[in-house]
């Protein structure tokens, strides 16, 4: 295999699979991604400042054997801009395709290769990475090498997803994320909606005058056309907007003053209201991008929280023609204040995806994530039946668990009992919206469980077992986020 790169051939090998499309040749080193029974590595050849700054094991004084390590990875950033993540702008399609296992990129690039949408194929919230032990790292490193693999010269993106600490903004932008969702949910109060019309006055005068002065006299019985739409504002309705969204707009700015808009580089900047208990009308919507247009914040998406219900992993929930009416609005009104409209929990959506390209016009942002750890879930259940039998039972006892950090609401009695499921139909379970959903929000818990001697319970075998069988998660991601490409008009 090596004297075959040496002669600038790409080998053929029964004992490794060869990846012919990371074949690359640059200043005297010709490297190749291979994966035999170990896992996977970078062959390199020759000599030259990239062959010696790749670590390995040297073969020959021309021969190195160099794992998929951190380091390597950051040789390859600095030598092939081409997997080095890179930010987009607001006039691009991108779709975020978390990837919880550093396994599904592959299968991702495929499907989205030569489609009028890029890659966010380093896509994890802090909540996620803190549930897997997992790192940024980890995740730029899977996304960068996968990118290598594929040889995908089209360009992706890496976005710190969900982060709403400021120390964990500086840790994300110095691994060099090109997007950042900031998630202001902790600076949007709960039940502004429900107070009276005698609280609301209280809780408004509380303020301090300057603040009260300014959104009077800015917005009370003042009436904004945007894109066709009226806007009208009412002293209640500035009262609750006010007391709602007030605190999380310093925090925006802060944000973008610090962080964003004095960046070396570009950094795609997605505001995320979405994981708030008040949906956000499209009124709301319009309140918070003019406050973020005056104060001159520039945002490439903004993720509201829309009507209905965007649970995990399964189709949306609630009215249809209400959704319409009301994304239609928000999608003018994004469009109005030049960014993108972000649909986060985008994974399975389908009912409502075909409203969402007619009125986002094909620019947009759209997360997925769950979704293909749950392809995931289906090729072990298709493959190792015993293991997904044991997943399956130690999921249904620590569910509870897992509802601390989701909101789903999966009836689990109309899950069928595993012993009345034959192994070949085990995977039907994926298509089970409550099976679906225990599955979706149990991912941290399975893949960290331990027995008594501290040996992972799972995740050991399944990523074993993934590893063998490759080609089939690829096909399966191929299929399914392609079903979300293809619906998104993408
Ligand atoms: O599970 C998470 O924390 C993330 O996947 C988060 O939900 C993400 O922002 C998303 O919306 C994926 O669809």
């Amino acid at each position: 295999m090596m004297n075959d790169l040496e002669n600038g051939k790409v080998p053929t090998s029964s004992s490794a699979k060869i990846y012919e499309q990371s074949y690359t040749e640059q200043d005297g080193t010709k490297l190749l991604m291979v994966h035999d029974q170990e896992g996977k590595w970078l062959l390199a050849v020759g000599e030259g400042v990239i062959f010696n700054d790749l670590e390995g094991t040297t073969l020959t004084n021309d021969k190195k054997v160099c794992p998929l390590s951190h380091e390597n990875r950051l040789v390859l950033n600095h030598y092939f801009d081409y997997t080095v993540p890179r930010a987009f702008g607001t006039k691009t399609a991108t779709m975020g395709l978390g990837d919880r296992l550093g396994l599904a990129s592959p299968g991702h690039i495929e499907t989205v290769r030569n489609r009028a949408v890029k890659p966010i194929l380093a896509q994890q919230s802090i909540r996620e990475l803190t549930l897997l032990n997992r790192t940024m790292k980890d995740m730029l490193d899977a996304a960068s090498f996968a990118v290598f693999q594929e040889g995908y010269k089209d360009g992706f993106g890496a976005d710190g997803d969900h982060i709403k600490e400021e120390k964990d903004i500086e840790y994300a932008l110095s691994l060099g994320v090109s997007m950042l969702t900031l998630d202001c949910s902790d600076h949007i109060p709960k039940q502004i909606e429900s107070l009276s019309p005698q609280e609301l006055v209280e809780q408004f005068n509380q303020l301090d005058e300057e603040t009260k002065a300014y959104f009077k006299n800015e917005y009370v019985n003042k009436t904004f056309s945007v894109n066709g739409l009226s806007i009208q504002f009412d002293e209640t309705n500035v009262m609750k907007n006010v007391l709602q969204y007030a605190k999380s707009l310093n925090f925006m700015a802060h944000v973008f003053d610090t962080y964003i808009s004095e960046s070396p580089r570009p950094i795609d900047f997605e505001i995320s209201i979405d994981e708030t208990e008040t949906i956000t009308s499209p009124q709301a919507h319009f309140f918070v991008a003019n406050e973020l247009q005056r104060r001159g914040v520039s945002v490439t998406s903004l993720a509201p929280r829309f009507c209905g219900e965007f649970q995990k992993g399964i189709d949306y929930i609630g009215d249809i023609d209400q959704f319409e009416h009301e994304l239609r609005e928000h999608a003018l009104i994004a469009e109005f204040f030049g960014y993108k409209l972000s649909i986060h929990s985008g994974s399975d959506k389908f009912k409502v995806f075909p409203i969402i390209a007619k009125y986002t016009k094909g620019v947009l942002h759209i997360k997925t994530a769950g979704t293909n750890w749950l392809e995931a879930v289906r090729v072990i259940a298709n493959t190792n039946p015993s293991l997904y039998r044991r997943m399956h039972t130690y999921a249904l006892q620590h569910f509870e668990e897992a509802l601390a950090y989701y909101h789903v609401t999966p009836d689990l009695d109309s899950v069928i009992p595993l012993d009345q499921v034959e192994d070949e139909k085990l995977a039907d379970y994926m298509n089970d919206d409550a099976a679906r959903q225990l599955f979706h929000v149990t991912y941290g818990i399975l893949l960290t469980a331990k027995d008594e001697n501290g040996e992972f319970l799972f995740k050991d075998e399944f990523f074993a077992t993934l590893n063998q069988q490759e080609d089939v998660y690829r096909e399966a991601l191929v299929k399914h986020i392609g079903k979300h490409v293809d619906l998104l008009g993408l």
